[in-house]
């Protein structure tokens, strides 16, 4: 079962959990409707047969693939990249991530401009719509191996906030209702 929580706006250390005092932890359902994210739990031992991963690439349009790992090991530029994951940034195309070996944290902003982190573990499909402001942070066990998708050729390229001007935040904005706020 996937966790999401309010977090603190002060992080000492991104790879801590750092939640409000008291705590005040988030449903998917609230995730869902708070900030557009949607989460589907996927089995890691039948996937590759049980047709659940192959439907929600039919259905979504999925057609590209690869895998990422985000280690001291396998990253290159480890340090310099980790830093462009946390910056708050969007893109304009959806960002699809299934987790199958290892952890981290996806922090996106919700309808009220507030960090909601979600934690995500092996099995754990996310997907974060185009236009919406997040960021990316190994926890302290720094490797994750992810699935990433993406429909059509792939692009990655992260827009760091201010990003309002880009037609994918206006349509974000409009659709999810969210509060403007100047930056
Ligand atoms: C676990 S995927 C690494 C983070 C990433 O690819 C990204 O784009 C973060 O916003
Ligand atoms: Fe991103």
């Amino acid at each position: 079962m996937v966790r999401a929580w309010y977090m603190s706006n002060d992080v000492e250390d991104q790879r801590l959990e750092n939640h409000l005092t008291p705590q005040k932890m988030v449903s998917l359902d609230e995730v869902k409707r708070l900030t557009g994210v949607e989460y589907f739990g996927i089995n890691l031992n039948t996937y590759q047969t049980d047709g659940v991963l192959d439907n929600i690439k039919k259905e979504r349009g999925y057609t590209y693939e690869d895998e990422l790992v985000c280690s001291k090991e396998c990253l290159q530029n480890y340090e310099e990249k980790l830093k462009i994951f946390f910056a708050e940034h969007l893109h304009t195309d959806e960002e699809i991530r299934f987790v199958v070996e290892g952890s981290g944290y996806f922090d996106v902003r919700d309808k009220n401009d507030e960090w909601i982190r979600i934690e995500v573990k092996p099995g754990d499909l996310i997907i974060l719509p185009s236009g919406i402001y997040h960021r990316f942070t190994l926890d302290t066990t720094n490797f994750i191996r992810a699935k990433r998708f993406f429909v059509g050729e792939p692009v990655w390229t992260a827009y760091n906030r201010p990003a309002d001007h880009f037609e994918c935040r206006k349509s974000y904005v409009e659709k999810l209702n969210v509060r403007q706020i100047s930056v």
